[in-house]
């Protein structure tokens, strides 16, 4: 106890912190402090220490290769406490009981093997994307959320998304609630350092995180309740319907129907896949879009590969993704570029512990700024570039997948879901379509980079940027989406 935490930026008495914490894009400022204070830091916000991690080799060293004691998620107040959303495979600590249980279902419901069993979903969710990117390209953020939110609630519960999309309640849900679970975890709220302040009547002026709380609770459990009361009524009139929710939900042929518990486990998991699922592959292809737009060398080689390897007469099938090393190329480094989740999600030590000779205290909470380590020069020299061919040759450049999809016990289960989504769209896209930057009034490329803007959040996209998709040729577009 009588070590030091690791340095950060001065604090002041009562409130450490709290002054300095940023408000937009957190990860390029905790970046840059870390050219000041090194890789491993400590934010103390009110009474709450938060330990920043701005390297490789520490995310590393703790997250992975201590992972037994780095998997948990910090307890929070209004997360867990006011919002009540601690049973989430997001906030569910890793000492939980359920913990291991959620992760097999998951790991189980999306490794490759159960990825191969989605391929018709996949298919069929790729073809309405097609089609409607064609027609939409400056609607791509709502686009792209209803292609990977499509494939979510399709494989979770076996729901197809209504026409127009834009009125379906689950697409909607997945609009509104892209930040609801950072919005919780900010940790200036007051009632996180004195939790007295949770007694406050609802209607107390100065007990805004209650209003804050109940209001993001509604959409919390809205994501979680209602698709699985959906689901339940589905399984009654159409037992056949397959999904990962009706694969559990007849329970085991000796055992009969679910207990409670497994009921719960199972409300939890496909919430789980549905949430983890819409936003985090629609930013991986905006953000292809973006770059592939504005680099055509790279563009006009991984078409080469694409026309090489399938011809002009059919669709990109998974089956082809082996024999395209250039394009896996391209979407290694897009995920590198911008990490759709550059601060992953928080974890919490359970444990004191010792790193460096700095004392970890046990409850911390622990940041991996993913996107300061995808942007580390010795790592990745020219970070800021976009290059392909970092990926390529006999000297590869460690693969991002290592980073961008989070560390131990926590990592991602729907990487491989991701990775095949992400694929299709964009091999489809590049083999349907000239991807063009958008043209000014004078007919000039606009250069989307210029002024470009990123979401804050948990998951980031760009935003509000133009493109143009141009048709190789009409003909063989309606034919090999509608075919
Ligand atoms: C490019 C796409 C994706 C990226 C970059 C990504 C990234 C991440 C990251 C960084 C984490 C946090 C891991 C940690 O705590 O260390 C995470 C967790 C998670 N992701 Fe993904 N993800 C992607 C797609 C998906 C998809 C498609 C699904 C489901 C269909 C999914 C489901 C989940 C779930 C359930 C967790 C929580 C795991 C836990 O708390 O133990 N993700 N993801």
């Amino acid at each position: 106890k009588s070590l030091p935490l690791p340095p950060g930026p001065p604090k002041r008495f009562l409130t450490g912190n709290l002054h300095q914490l940023p408000t937009v894009k957190q990860w390029l400022v905790y970046a840059e402090w870390s050219k000041r204070y090194g890789p491993i830091m400590t934010l103390q916000i009110l009474n709450r220490v938060t330990i920043l991690i701005t390297s490789a080799k520490v995310a590393l060293d703790l997250l992975d290769a201590r992972a037994s004691i780095y998997s948990g998620r910090p307890w929070t107040w209004m997360l867990h406490g006011l919002a009540g959303n601690g049973s989430s495979m997001f906030s569910l600590s890793s000492q939980d009981p359920r913990f291991p249980r959620y992760r097999r279902m998951l790991v189980a419901g999306m490794n490759k093997r159960a990825v191969r069993r989605y391929q018709p979903v996949l298919e069929a969710a790729l073809k309405e994307f097609l089609k409607t990117i064609a027609v939409r390209p400056d609607d791509y953020e709502s686009v792209l959320t209803t292609y990977s939110g499509g494939i979510a609630l399709k494989i979770a519960y076996g729901y197809d998304i209504t026409e127009p999309v834009e009125e379906d309640y689950f697409v909607k849900l997945i609009e509104g609630a892209e930040d609801t679970i950072p919005s919780l975890v900010q940790p200036f709220f007051f009632v996180e350092a004195f939790p007295f302040l949770r007694f406050l009547p609802k209607w107390f002026p100065l007990a805004t995180f209650h209003r804050i709380a109940a209001a993001k609770k509604k959409i919390l459990d809205a994501m979680v309740y209602v698709p699985n009361e959906w689901a339940k009524k589905k399984l009654e009139t159409d037992p056949s319907a397959a999904s990962f929710f009706s694969g559990h939900y007849f329970g085991k042929e000796d055992s009969g129907s679910l207990s409670k518990a497994e009921a719960d486990d199972l409300m939890w998991t496909a919430g789980a896949i549905y949430t983890g699922g819409a936003h985090t592959t629609a930013s991986a292809i905006a953000t292809f879009l973006l770059l592939i737009s504005t680099h055509t060398e790279v563009q006009a080689r991984a078409r080469e590969e694409i026309d090489r390897v399938v011809g002009r007469g059919r669709l990109v099938n998974s089956d082809d993704r082996a024999a395209m090393p250039y394009l896996a190329a391209i979407l290694k480094e897009t995920l590198r570029w911008a990490p759709p989740a550059p601060q992953g999600i928080r974890h919490a030590v359970i444990q004191d512990d010792i790193y460096n000779g700095y004392l970890i205290p046990k409850g911390s909470a622990v940041i991996a700024n993913i996107w300061a380590i995808t942007h580390d020069a010795e790592m990745y020299p020219k970070p800021f570039e976009f290059d392909p061919s970092r990926f390529l040759g006999d000297t590869p450049q460690r693969d991002p997948a290592d980073f961008v999809f989070g560390f131990g016990r926590r990592v991602c289960p729907g990487a491989t879901l991701a990775g095949e989504s992400v694929f299709l769209a964009a091999a489809n896209l590049l083999a349907l379509f000239d991807i063009k930057t958008a043209l000014d009034p004078a007919g000039r490329g606009i250069d989307p980079m210029e002024g470009l803007d990123w979401r804050t959040g948990l998951i980031t996209t760009p935003l509000n940027f133009r493109f143009r998709l141009v048709p190789r040729s009409a003909d063989t577009l309606a034919a090999m989406i509608d075919g």
